[in-house]
């Protein structure tokens, strides 16, 4: 059984051990499912909630039978936490606002009829998506403490005590965004005082129900804060700590050191505050005195074990200068599967080196231990042999020649009209497909009925897009479980599991890949296939990859290696892959890098480093290809504002990015690379069909920033969480608006910067 502590003994004393959060899908995706069936119709609210139920119950227990001193609460959630806190807050804005709660929320996350959903955006520098609230100065606050407290009374059911986590004021309004219609200079956290007394009423509530710890996290504090912002804290914190009756607090932060912003947290009364030891430093701990630290030395963000005597060493080091201190996860383990013993079919070798989510709380327990015996106490060491590192670093790319003579080079070999319509790669991914693929790993069906499956797919997706008239055309990417995992299992120095799922928005889950050894390309991946497809048609089709950062990125990676050389090592195996595939006849070649904003530096001087060396890589795996080849790339799910350079850096012929929810500032933003551009068309994030009326003035808006010569035509991403239906409807229209404009441009009626053909 747990230890527990009484809310009554304020302040309570911190349990020896503790994670930040914990995995909420399901060991076997069940929440994924219940969603999704409810979604759907084929159930209905009340199994919704008995599996929620029974999925925070199991949790509760497994964490309490490890062992684990502090047990958190409300890290469940439906869809997102960060949405959870909106709704918290009463942040609900009025269009979404129903007599169903649970309708209302769904809106919020996914849309409904005739209304589009929140933006949703990238968790800091992580694969895992948030909803965006929306806060604008006449926001009516109004606390809804209902899931905090039933999460507290639910596991009080099972004999445990909770402590509730929360997303903290601050971090919430510097992740909203303004309102529509906001006035010009507003920004949410003008909010905070009003958002911080809903904080206060929460805390009287959590309080009066003997709530005995609550965490605030504030993962905000480990980037670059202003001066007002850490300002901001102080205040937010004092009035909270000033408070009379009121659970005790833990300020958690993760991602990275606090800086400048531990000596802030350490003027608030707040009684704890949780370090990132792994990605972070403990800087200024000593200033923490008084306070308890959870110092967060078990890594949540990777899979490997953790070397205790390190870990042990970085406990005693904290204990020494600040007090009381907590093993402690860096961050929640929502980033982590759950279970690394089940991944029977793993290399026993690798295994032993593997901690998830269970195995890690299992660490933090005996940490505790440890740490509880004494400085003296003998801890077992790691095994941890590693591979022997590559001697690698950058390759220094000499580039290819200058744009205007590949985009000679590349008309004369393509011959593609104006506004060529293309898309980003995947088609919509069938039941029938997964199925095949959940079969064929069970042996249940062999290699060859596999095939002919997708070759069959192929064959459908290529005629589709004849008969709609796509210029260049692609083969669907129906033999990918995913654009990651799936190189992963063609390359040498992956490995990858079979119920390592991790949440990535919502429903959605992804398995990353675990990079262990040095990575090498021992055949030709995606060839074969880009070659039948080819086969199939005059038109060019588009060889499709995942870049080198976007692999590294979404995949658990070794340690002993400098990120950037770990990059420049997949970077090879995709020029190996480049240039194979022009040897094939593949004149067009997509290499994704959806994941390049994803990686920048939470601090600002880190940034241009790395920055530098992403692009070099990208361009690396690219500059190979002759100058008649088409390099394309796509980015999605970034703010491009940031890395706009960047883009423009990778020097690639065609660039696509998604904007049907952000036009015009990326229009702006990106109509000056002087390359190919598609900013996107068509929204594939919604089921909604887009009309051609619609696409035309998309792109006769897009027109005004990007020379007919040099524009796209395409969806914003890939297509395969799409149905068929929705596909051909709305590409259909794509193509239609391109023909019309089209037709346009050479009347002369539309187009005002068409003038300056490269080749001319
Ligand atoms: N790695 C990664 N990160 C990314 C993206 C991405 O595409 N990949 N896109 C962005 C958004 N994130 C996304 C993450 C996941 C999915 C997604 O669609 N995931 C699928 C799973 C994809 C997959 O691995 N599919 C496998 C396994 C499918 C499966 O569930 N099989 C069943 C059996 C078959 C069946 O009955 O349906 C099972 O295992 O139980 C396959 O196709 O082979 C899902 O959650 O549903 C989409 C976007 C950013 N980050
Ligand atoms: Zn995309």
């Amino acid at each position: 059984m747990t230890s527990s502590f009484s809310a009554s003994s304020f302040p309570a004393s911190f349990p020896e051990s503790t994670v930040l959060g914990y995995p909420r899908i399901g060991p076997d995706r069940e929440l994924k499912r219940a969603l999704e069936a409810y979604w759907e119709g084929r159930s209905d609210r009340a199994a919704l909630e008995r599996t929620a139920r029974r999925l925070r119950e199991d949790t509760w227990r497994r964490l309490a039978e490890l062992g684990l001193g502090g047990l958190p609460s409300n890290t469940f959630s439906y869809y997102d936490h960060v949405l959870d806190t909106a709704v918290l807050l009463g942040a609900v804005p009025e269009r979404y606002r129903n007599d169903d709660d649970l309708t209302a929320y769904f809106a919020m996350a996914r849309g409904a009829e005739g209304l589009p959903p929140l933006r949703m955006t990238k968790w800091f520098d992580t694969n895992y998506h948030y909803i965006v609230p929306e806060i604008g100065p006449d926001t009516v606050f109004s606390l809804d403490a209902a899931k905090p407290l039933s999460e507290v009374r639910e596991a009080r059911a099972l004999g445990l005590e909770t402590r509730p986590v929360l997303v903290g004021p601050v971090t919430f309004l510097l992740l909203s965004q303004a309102a529509p219609g906001s006035p010009d200079g507003f920004a949410p956290l003008d909010r905070l005082d009003d958002v911080v007394e809903v904080y206060e009423r929460l805390l009287g509530a959590l309080a009066a129900e003997g709530v005995g710890w609550v965490q605030l996290d504030e993962p905000a504090l480990v980037a670059d804060r202003t001066p007002a912002e850490l300002a901001a804290v102080e205040a937010a914190y004092g009035r909270l700590g000033g408070l009379a009756e009121r659970p005790a607090l833990l300020v958690a932060t993760y991602f990275g050191s606090l800086g400048e912003a531990l000596p802030v947290l350490a003027r608030t009364p707040v009684e704890a505050v949780a370090l990132d030891l792994v990605r972070g430093t403990a800087g200024d701990v000593g200033l923490l005195a008084g306070k308890t630290v959870v110092a967060g030395v078990v890594p949540g963000r990777d899979v490997w074990r953790t070397d205790r005597d390190r870990a042990l060493a970085t406990l005693h080091a904290v204990r020494e200068r600040a007090g009381r201190v907590v093993a402690g996860t860096s961050c929640s383990l929502l980033h982590v599967p759950y279970d690394v013993e089940r991944e029977t079919g793993l290399d026993p070798a690798l295994r032993d080196r593997l901690a998830f989510a269970e195995q890690k709380v299992a660490e933090v327990v005996a940490l505790a231990a440890l740490l509880a015996e004494g400085p003296g106490a003998d801890a077992p060491r790691r095994p941890a042999p590693q591979a022997q590192p590559l001697a690698s670093g950058a390759r220094a790319a000499e580039g290819r020649a200058p744009y205007a003579v590949r985009a000679a080079a590349q008309a004369e070999r393509l011959k593609l009209p104006l506004l060529p319509v293309t898309t980003i790669g995947s088609f919509p991914q069938t039941g029938e497909l997964r199925r095949a693929r959940a079969a064929l790993a069970a042996g249940e069906i062999g290699e060859e009925a596999y095939e002919s499956l997708v070759r069959a797919e192929i064959e459908h997706v290529i005629a589709v897009q004849e008969r709609l008239g796509l210029d260049v055309l692609v083969h669907g990417e129906p033999e990918r479980n995913d654009m990651v995992q799936y190189f992963a299992e063609h390359l040498d120095g992956f490995a990858v599991t079979r119920h390592g799922w991790v949440q990535s928005y919502g429903s959605r889950c992804t398995r990353p890949p675990i990079l262990h050894g040095d990575v090498r390309r021992p055949e030709p991946i995606t060839v074969r296939w880009a070659r039948y497809a080819q086969s199939l048609t005059s038109r060019p089709v588009k060889g499709m990859l995942t870049g080198p950062v976007t692999i590294v990125a979404w995949s658990f990676v070794r340690d002993d290696l400098p990120l950037r050389d770990v990059v420049f090592q997949v970077a090879d195996a995709v020029r190996e892959e480049v240039r194979d595939l022009e040897e094939a006849g593949i004149g067009v070649v997509q290499v994704d890098e959806p994941a390049l904003r994803e990686l920048l530096p939470l601090r600002r001087d880190g940034q241009a480093a790395y920055l530098e060396w992403a692009v070099a890589a990208y361009r690396w795996a690219t500059s190979g290809a002759a100058d008649h080849t088409q390099i394309h790339t796509h980015l999605c799910y970034s703010d491009a504002d940031q890395i706009l350079a960047a883009i423009d850096a990778l020097d690639a012929d065609v660039t696509s990015v998604e904007s049907a929810r952000s036009r015009g500032r990326v229009l702006a933003e990106v109509g000056g690379f002087g390359r190919g551009l598609g900013p996107g068309v068509y929204d594939i994030h919604s089921p909604r069909v887009p009309g051609a009326d619609e696409v035309e003035r998309l792109l006769e808006e897009a027109l005004r920033a990007v020379p007919a010569d040099r524009l796209w035509v395409n969806p914003d991403c890939g297509l395969k969480t799409r149905s068929h239906e929705q596909v051909e409807a709305a590409l259909a229209n794509v193509t239609e608006a391109a023909a019309r404009l089209r037709e346009r441009l050479h009347r002369g009626e539309a187009g005002r910067r068409g003038e300056t053909r490269p080749d001319s």
